[in-house]
């Protein structure tokens, strides 16, 4: 602890600014402070939340701050622990009443959990950060309802995932309180859901005039207690379709009155298949919960990067709870009453369902599902919780599942049987329902299974077209391509980590803004990719960035304003495909999609997005086959070979760079793995010598090998003239041939550019096409 002198408290200010060095201070028993007059305590001491907290500024390099991406701090404060209590209160210096101090100490003194164990109230021995999880908004402040929004993620952390803090959901929902017309949104189109006066009111602030189909639809049926499935299209709106019922039924309890001692269970639990998904997930509900004039209800995230400690604690006063399936089974194994309070959940909710059951997290899904069904007398986790809750009384007494996705998944079934394969086929409604029933216990015999998209998968403003290459050209299409889409922000997918260590610095070569995301990156600076990314939120011109990713972008991530997906590598299946392509034309955006392929390619990528269409095919009396050959469903695009000859000696230069950094980084690897070695057997290492030796043996990947070879032996001097003639290169005007529009090392509108080759007759005006042959783009 910062203090070992009990007598002198200390200022809540230092306690927060120390709270990275957390892990490293010294939790040897001594108590913060006793408080010698307790009757003064009770009325001058408050609870942290209280408090005036004010941000902290922080920097752009977040380094030196591990651990969280926020700080707040507070001035004047006192903090205090009664040693007879062990309960922690704050004190105001100036010796004035905080405000409800008294009211919220008498509440305090009598909450006790049932098992015994304290309900948190600020910091204790091992944990001085006021990391308050679960705090319900108020509306007596925007301060407040931001405290519960950053929920989980303590006071000073406002968010811990990769989105977190993202523009992105800063301007879905974070500018909405301060705006003083989000309240003259006319909600009027959502009254036949008959939701409560506060739902409304806070649906008006997000500026959310009417709900999406599958809100539409699934709502009145979750209200109506109905175990619902619901299949909608990428970025229709999934999550309020069931935060809406969540929160209309913890508006419609939270006024039955709760005993004072009692502790509190939640209301809902939400899986989610990723880390980044839960966080975003956490963002949109605590939106929807702390944008109206009401105390909504506490969220707890539950996630990677908080200690298990803290988790349990942060279960103690949630009314939602949001985890990941490995998290969160943890936590439940830890004991603590914690599965048995999960027990009185009234929802529970899988997010991403074809995901959650497959993808090698099954076993905690399934261990989770089991723990919940289990009765009383069967489960080894009865560990103290006593009967007498302060749970939101439950109105049918039954747990409602509330299962979504906008794909569901064959793969699902093989994986439980063993037999799974990678890949997997888009199944039918039927048969992932009746996978779904015989997986889930769901209360109703027929669970309402609501399709709202039964034709197609995809969302009605995407485009989707290819552009075919030879494979080693795909970085000059990609390119050209990136090229041709002025101010756009372009997610491009590709299928390895390698990939987008590869690409990503060649198109920064290139002067375009491309960061990276994937797996093997720190968390830290996956939140920084992801911010940078998403700068400029949903302004009108929001700033031109790509982002090159694998997979672990596809599903969930909700960026505004992304206009562009780039298949570079194709997906591995269908509904990769329908993921992938979801994180652009959403919420009733236009949208493009563009896979770039080999010609050996063509055919299978025609036959994907034929199984994606395929119900739009049967409803037009075709196989997916038939249609695949028709090649109804995805256009070629043409791009104009000229313009692509005319980048290529600039992309090969960008590319002949990007490969020698990569390769002298490989070789430093290279030379402390075999140094290492080397010390070990006690021989020497002569890189120079070994590498002689390797390029004298034959064999496969030689010729990779030696082009690795002769990039890492460039010189500085080689390198810095290969540089040179880049920058040279990219000053250049490539004239594109259609007018007197030229490509710089910007981007050009190449809407405009087509509207000048349509003007010209030019066939290529028909650039991205709309794939309206079956009327799928109707819309
Ligand atoms: N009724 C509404 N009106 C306008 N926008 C909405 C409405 N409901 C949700 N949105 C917005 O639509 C976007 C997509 O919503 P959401 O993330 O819930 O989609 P989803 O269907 O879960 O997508 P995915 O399948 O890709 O996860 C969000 O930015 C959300 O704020």
């Amino acid at each position: 602890m910062a203090t070992t002198d009990n007598k002198r408290p200390l200022p809540a200010k230092v306690v927060a600014m120390k709270a990275k060095k957390r892990q490293k201070l010294d939790h040897s028993g001594d108590q913060l402070h006793v408080a010698a007059n307790p009757k003064k305590k009770a009325k001058t001491a408050s609870r942290a939340d209280d408090l005036a907290w004010k941000d902290i500024s922080m920097p752009d390099r977040l380094e030196d701050y591990e651990g969280f991406f926020g700080l707040e701090e507070v001035d004047g404060v006192d903090i205090i622990k009664d040693v007879s209590s062990g309960q922690i209160s704050f004190l105001s210096k100036d010796g004035k009443a905080l405000p409800q101090a008294d009211e919220r100490l008498d509440e305090k003194a009598s909450s006790q959990a049932p098992d015994g164990e304290e309900e948190w109230s600020g910091f204790d021995e091992t944990d001085q950060v006021p990391e308050v999880s679960v705090q319900p908004p108020t509306s007596k402040s925007k301060k407040s309802a931001r405290s519960a929004r950053e929920g989980s993620k303590a006071k000073q952390v406002p968010s811990s995932g990769p989105t977190a803090g993202s523009e992105n959901a800063a301007d879905a929902f974070e500018a909405l309180a301060d705006d003083a017309d989000a309240a003259e949104t006319d909600v009027s189109a959502w009254r036949s859901l008959k939701l409560s006066p506060d739902t409304l009111a806070s649906l008006g602030k997000l500026k959310f005039p009417k709900p999406t189909p599958i809100q539409r639809a699934a709502i009145p049926e979750a209200l109506a207690g109905h175990d619902v499935i619901g299949k909608a299209s990428t970025g229709s709106g999934k999550t309020l379709a069931f935060g809406i019922p969540i929160l209309e039924r913890f508006l419609e309890l939270r006024s039955v009155s709760r005993k004072p001692d009692a502790a509190k269970t939640p209301l809902a639990l939400l899986l989610s298949p990723t880390r980044e998904l839960a966080h975003q997930l956490d963002k949109h509900l605590t939106a929807l919960c702390s944008s109206g004039a009401f105390d909504g209800p506490s969220i707890a995230t539950l996630t990677g990067g908080l200690s298990m400690q803290k988790q349990q604690r942060l279960l103690k006063n949630a009314d939602i709870v949001i985890g990941t399936p490995g998290r969160l089974w943890e936590v439940i194994s830890s004991g603590q009453g914690i599965m048995k309070a999960l027990k009185q959940i009234q929802f529970l909710v899988v997010d991403e369902a074809d995901r959650l059951l497959s993808e090698g997290h099954f076993k905690e899904v399934e261990e989770i599902l089991n723990a919940l069904d289990r009765t009383e007398d069967a489960d080894e986790e009865t560990d103290g919780a006593e009967d007498e809750s302060d749970a939101l009384p439950t109105a049918s007494g039954v747990r409602q599942t509330l299962v979504f996705s906008a794909t569901f998944d064959r793969g699902l079934q093989k994986k439980l049987a063993g037999k799974s394969k990678p890949g997997g086929d888009l199944m039918s409604s039927k048969e992932s329902m009746e996978y779904l029933l015989s997986k889930l216990k769901f209360q109703d015999e027929k669970p309402k299974f609501i399709d709202v998209n039964p034709v197609n998968q995809l969302a009605s403003g995407l485009k989707e077209g290819l552009i075919e290459c030879v494979g080693t050209e795909k970085d000059l299409y990609l390119y050209a391509l990136l090229m041709l889409h002025a101010n756009t922000r372009a997610l491009v997918f590709t299928n390895s980590i390698d990939a987008v260590r590869r690409i990503t610095p060649l198109l920064q070569n290139l002067g375009l803004p491309a960061m990276a995301l994937h797996s093997g990156m720190a968390q830290k600076a996956r939140l920084r990719s992801v911010e940078r990314f998403t700068r400029g939120g949903k302004t009108e011109r929001p700033t031109s960035s790509i982002m090159v990713a694998t997979d672990v972008a596809a599903r969930g991530l909700d960026i505004a304003n992304v206009q562009l997906v780039i298949h570079y590598h194709l997906p591995r299946a269908a509904d990769t495909y329908v993921h992938r392509s979801g994180r652009t034309a959403r919420a009733g955006q236009p949208g493009s999609s563009i896979l770039i392929c080999g010609p050996e390619e063509v055919a299978g990528v025609r036959r994907l997005v034929a199984k994606v269409h395929a119900q739009a095919a049967a409803a037009h009396d075709q196989t997916a086959s038939e249609a695949a050959k028709q090649g109804f469903y995805i256009r070629t695009l043409d791009i104009d070979r000229r313009i692509v000859a005319r980048l290529k000696p600039r992309a090969s230069l960008a590319k002949k760079l990007a490969d020698v950094n990569i390769a002298k980084e490989k070789q430093h690897k290279e030379d402390d793995f075999m140094r290492s070695a080397a010390e070990e057997l006690g021989v020497d290492y002569d890189s120079e010598e070994f590498d002689k030796q390797a390029s004298g043996r034959q064999g496969r990947g030689n010729g990779r090998k030696k082009k690795e070879r002769e990039s890492r032996e460039l010189s500085k001097g080689e390198v810095g003239a290969l540089k040179a003639e880049l920058k040279e290169l990219l000053k250049q005007r490539v004239n594109v041939g259609v007018s007197e529009k030229y490509l710089t090392s910007g981007r050009v509108d190449v809407d405009e550019l087509l509207r000048q080759q349509d003007a010209g007759g030019s066939k290529t005006g028909e650039f991205l096409g709309t794939v309206n042959n079956l009327g799928l783009e109707d819309a």
